[in-house]
């Protein structure tokens, strides 16, 4: 049966894209012309968000496959944040893009079958996808799986991620001599490999970071059928020359996420107008998908 992997292959193959724009929305990056320097009120901050992501979207839609929202960007801005983030996920979802909420939740059951609804659900907060951490325990992390499977979703489990530190937690030694990112994705591919839709990938991903190649290569052999979010390249010091690993040999099986790289390509004094911005941004987007493509796709 035709599942949320699916639906992004199709898009994948539809684009020539794998890649994915991060939306993370930070004032001190923004024109002058957007917003004014010094204190800035919620709603203002809010206004210049919208603004400046429709921007971004406008610029990036026919060069990636989806939009990542960083919520914690929003969430700075209290309910006016929010806001923003409700209408640049709608704004996102006119324009034909996946989105993927960067929320990294996951709680006790309960709770986090609060969250799931709130973004795999049909809410105004709800994305196409969103990012889970799944080291609670299963408890946390089914719940997501249960709601994406429901509403023909899917999500991202974080399993290795992108920041230097990640070996303090993720890489501990197990008992038995296993890491704990190599347990985790094992037991992620038990309930994968249930999921499985007509391109044989489940939709239920898993977050590996760019800066990890050698890792990435190990995680692939625990979770074959799981695409990859790929956070990390470009500002993370992430390469595509660092990227084979995370594909298959149809070059499909991950997704590249840049944020910082794409929505501040160019310095601000330079982006005196929306027309400058737009090109800045489309050429980062532009740029990388090459990248990426030339090294995905090659034998
Ligand atoms: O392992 C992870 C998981 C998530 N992220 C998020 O991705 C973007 C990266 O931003 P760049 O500007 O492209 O570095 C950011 O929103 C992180 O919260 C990650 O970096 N690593």
């Amino acid at each position: 049966m035709k599942n949320f992997a699916d639906v992004l292959i199709e898009e994948i193959i539809h684009k020539n894209s794998v890649l994915v724009a991060g939306l993370d929305p930070d004032l001190q990056y923004f024109p002058d012309f957007l917003i004014d320097s010094g204190e800035v009120s919620n709603q203002k901050a809010s206004e210049a968000i919208y603004h400046y992501n429709r921007i971004v979207i406008d610029a990036v839609a026919e060069h990636v496959v989806a939009v990542k929202p960083q919520l914690a960007y929003y969430e700075v801005y209290g309910s006016e944040g929010i806001r923003a983030l409700e209408k640049t996920i709608a704004y996102a979802k006119s324009k034909n893009l996946i989105v993927i909420n960067d929320a990294k939740r996951g709680d006790i059951g309960s709770t986090s079958s609060a969250y799931a609804k709130a973004f795999l659900g049909n809410g105004s907060l709800a994305g196409d996808m969103v990012t889970v951490n799944p080291f609670l325990g299963s408890d946390g992390y089914l719940p997501f799986i249960e709601e994406a499977g429901r509403n023909g979703k899917g999500l991202f489990l974080l399993v290795k991620t992108s920041n230097p530190s990640s070996h303090e937690v993720q890489d501990v030694k197990l008992e038995n001599g296993e890491l704990l990112y190599i347990k985790m994705a094992d037991d992620i591919n038990k309930i994968a490999q249930q999921t499985l839709g007509e391109n044989n990938y489940s939709f239920i991903g898993a977050v590996v970071g760019a800066t990890y190649p050698m890792e990435a290569e190990k995680v692939r052999k625990s979770l074959p059928s799981s695409i990859f979010l790929v956070p990390g390249f470009g500002a993370q010091g992430g390469t595509a020359n660092d990227l084979k690993p995370f594909f298959d040999a149809k070059g499909l099986g991950a997704l590249v996420s840049s944020s910082r790289g794409i929505i501040y390509n160019g310095s601000k004094e330079e982006k005196k107008t929306e027309a400058v911005l737009y090109e800045f941004i489309a050429k980062a987007a532009r740029e990388s998908n090459d990248k990426i493509n030339e090294v995905r796709l090659s034998h």
